[in-house]
Formats: structure tokens, C-alpha cells, sequence
């Protein structure tokens, strides 16, 4: 990529916001930070959990969540700003066949080999800025919450994590409807194959991938 440097003390690349300084509150759980993942390992360019966005993408999911929190609902991302070279350990697992490791909580129904396009891009829109992937959670009035049934785990690649699959019960596809609508309103379009996959559209910077680590 072309990332400037960042000078020091800055999280990540120029332009970018941590989301915490939007929404201090904001349920983060990023996933590619730890081991909890479809690796089973922290990704490279991950030396931090944060949420790293370019600021127009930041902005539209700090008024998602305070749409969302005045019906009681509240986001919890998993991924946000994914530098190149974690997509290209993900693309390095994807083509390794011998390591089966996570197959059985991730992928069950889809050969390894089947990831690489559909579930797991080759360049990621995740690397330019104003893409991320969440979920909802219901929230009571002392603000304890519960992560929403969406009718798969995040990560879970198989057909039934398509947006619109068949065979949901009411409540995940209503789950579902509401996260959509709720971040449709300010801009984010949904990828279909991926229930927790948005990107803000029009791109603020749809050329421009990075490569700098989170840290
Ligand atoms: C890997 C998954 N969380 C994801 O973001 N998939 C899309 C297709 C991507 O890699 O950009
Ligand atoms: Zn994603």
C-alpha cells in the first residue's frame, strides 16, 4: 500500500479515527486482535484491539449506534481496519489444505478451498477504511445487554450466513432486517454473503488501500 507513516504516537494510518474517541462506550471485540478467529491465532497487523476507521465511516456508525440506543439496541464490531498484511495471512491460511484446525466451528459445510473469494477477500475492502463487520446487541434500561441471535456466529462461512438465506426463524431474519435498516440509514450497505459485512457507500477513499499495523 501507500500509507503514509504515521507519526508516533498515532494508532494507524493518516485520516483514520479510533472509534472509542466517537463513541467511548462502543462494544469492540476485535476478533483478529486475539485468538478467537477463524485462524485460531492473533493476524498479523493486529499489535492492538482497536477499531480503526477513516472518519466519515466513524462518524455514520456513531449515529447508527445512537439510533440504535434510543430503541435499546447497541453495535458490537468485530473488525474494522484491516492493513494488507493481514489479508494476506488470511489468504496464506485459506490456501494451506493440511490445516483443517478451526474447520468444524467455521466452516463445516464448505471445503477450505471454497473461502478464497466468497467469504475471505484477496484485497478487502476491510483495508481502505469504511468497511467493518458487526452485530447487535439488546440492551435493558441499566445498560447490561446480550448479543443477538443472528442466526449464525460471525465468521461462519457457509450459505447460511448469506443476509437473506432461507431457513431463519423470525426472530434472527427480524434481527437480521433491523442491523441492515439501522445501518442503511447512514450509508452502510451490506455484503450479501456476509450478514455482518458493511461498507459506508459511496468509499470515502475507494482507491486507496493500507498497510500500516494497528497498534
Ligand atoms: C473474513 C470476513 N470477516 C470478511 O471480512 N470477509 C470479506 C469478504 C473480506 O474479507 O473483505
Ligand atoms: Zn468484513
Amino acid at each position: 500500500g501507500c500509507a503514509r507513516v504515521p507519526q508516533t504516537g498515532e494508532p494507524g494510518p493518516a485520516g483514520f479515527v479510533d472509534v472509542h474517541a466517537l463513541v467511548p462506550d462502543l462494544s469492540v471485540d476485535m476478533r483478529y486482535a486475539g485468538s478467537d478467529n477463524f485462524v485460531g491465532r492473533p493476524i498479523a497487523g493486529y499489535g492492538a484491539a482497536r477499531c480503526l476507521l477513516l472518519r466519515p465511516a466513524a462518524a455514520a456508525l456513531a449515529r447508527v449506534e445512537a439510533d440504535l440506543r434510543r430503541d435499546g439496541y447497541r453495535l458490537r464490531v468485530y473488525d474494522c481496519y484491516r492493513p494488507e498484511r493481514a489479508v494476506r495471512d488470511f489468504v496464506a491460511w485459506a490456501r494451506d489444505a493440511d490445516d483443517q484446525r478451526t474447520r468444524s466451528a467455521y466452516y463445516p459445510n464448505l471445503d477450505k478451498s471454497a473461502l478464497l473469494g466468497d467469504y475471505i477477500a484477496e484485497r478487502s475492502g476491510h483495508s481502505r477504511g469504511a468497511t467493518l463487520d458487526v452485530t447487535l446487541l439488546r440492551c435493558d434500561a441499566d445498560g447490561s445487554c446480550v448479543a443477538l441471535d443472528m442466526g449464525t456466529d460471525f465468521d461462519f462461512f457457509d450459505p447460511r450466513a448469506h443476509t437473506d438465506a432461507a431457513g431463519l426463524d423470525p426472530a434472527q431474519r427480524s434481527h437480521r432486517d433491523r442491523l441492515r435498516a439501522a445501518m442503511a440509514r447512514h450509508g452502510f450497505v451490506n455484503y450479501p454473503l456476509e450478514w455482518w459485512h458493511y461498507t459506508l457507500q459511496p468509499e470515502p477513499a475507494p482507491e486507496r488501500a493500507h498497510d500500516v499495523p494497528i497498534r
